[in-house]
């Protein structure tokens, strides 16, 4: 067999000896009858994971301001933790803010049904689970991603502050990775504030005995996490820090030249 023979070139792809595939991309592209099981590849999965991002990206690129809410998807509508997302979705509504949750049950239903009822945008970026769901039904716009690490690319974009409610793993996971953000710089004035004195007091306990305790973080990263009961008080908090980064703007803009 001659060198050519032996080897197959595939776009940048080189395939040789054993290596060869026993079909080439075009035929597996229109030879409808053969199998399907390459739909569940890694590089076909480079294609949906891009659509996603396309998909995300047009949905919500022309977004006014916006808040990512995060929150429990156990806790029921008789809760006062409910109540209390409603009342932070309200809020955020009156402010001019539109609202982003995960678009499921719970804390999540609460503050877009706070928000769509007092007239706000309300936004559920929601997330394919192993079991049967469908956006809550106070979600104006929105989109149900495959992938978890594109869907929260689109609430670190497309907000421009997190709020924290009581809230189990996911709700943790959304914490930590937002204040893993700040604390790295990826994000810069990007206010994260946890609604819940008596639920979220242990954790920053634990943060400032154990954490701050062994110098895992700075002292200053204690601040990344604040809290209070109050809905007016999250609202002051992001539009306290807003005006800093505008006025930070403002003040580093070059002036108009000579
Ligand atoms: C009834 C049930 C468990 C439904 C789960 N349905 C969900 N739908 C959308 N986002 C979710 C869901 N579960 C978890 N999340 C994400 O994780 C967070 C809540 O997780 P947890 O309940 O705190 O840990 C939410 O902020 C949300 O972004």
């Amino acid at each position: 067999m001659t060198e050519e023979e032996n080897v197959r070139r595939a776009g940048p792809l080189t395939y040789r000896g054993s290596a060869i595939p026993a079909t080439t991309t075009d035929q597996r592209l229109l030879d409808r009858r053969g199998p399907t099981d390459w739909v569940h590849t890694d590089p076909w999965r480079v294609l949906r994971i891009q659509s996603e991002f396309v998909e995300g990206f047009g949905l919500l690129s022309e977004l006014p301001s916006a808040v990512s809410v995060f929150g429990s998807a156990r806790i029921r509508p008789d809760s006062e933790y409910y109540r209390l997302g409603e009342q932070v979705g309200a809020r955020l509504a009156e402010a001019g803010y539109a609202t982003i949750t995960g678009g499921g049950p719970g804390m999540m239903e609460a503050a877009n049904k706070g928000a769509q009822q007092a007239g706000g945008l309300s936004v559920g970026l929601g997330i394919e689970l192993p079991f049967e769901q469908s956006l809550n039904p106070y979600v104006d716009m929105g989109v149900t991603f495959r992938y978890f690490f594109v869907r929260k690319t689109m609430f670190v974009k497309y907000s421009q502050a997190f709020v924290v409610l009581p809230g189990g793993f996911g709700t943790l996971d959304e914490l930590f990775e937002a204040i893993t953000l700040v604390q790295t710089k990826k994000v810069t004035r990007f206010p994260v504030v946890l609604v819940g004195t008596e639920f979220w007091g242990g954790l920053r306990d634990w943060v400032e005995s154990s954490l701050l305790k062994h110098n895992l973080i700075s002292p200053q990263d204690m601040d990344l996490l604040y809290m209070t009961d109050d809905p007016d008080e999250v609202i002051s908090v992001i539009q306290r820090s807003h005006r800093h980064l505008e006025d930070t703007f403002e003040r580093d803009r070059p002036g108009p030249s000579s």
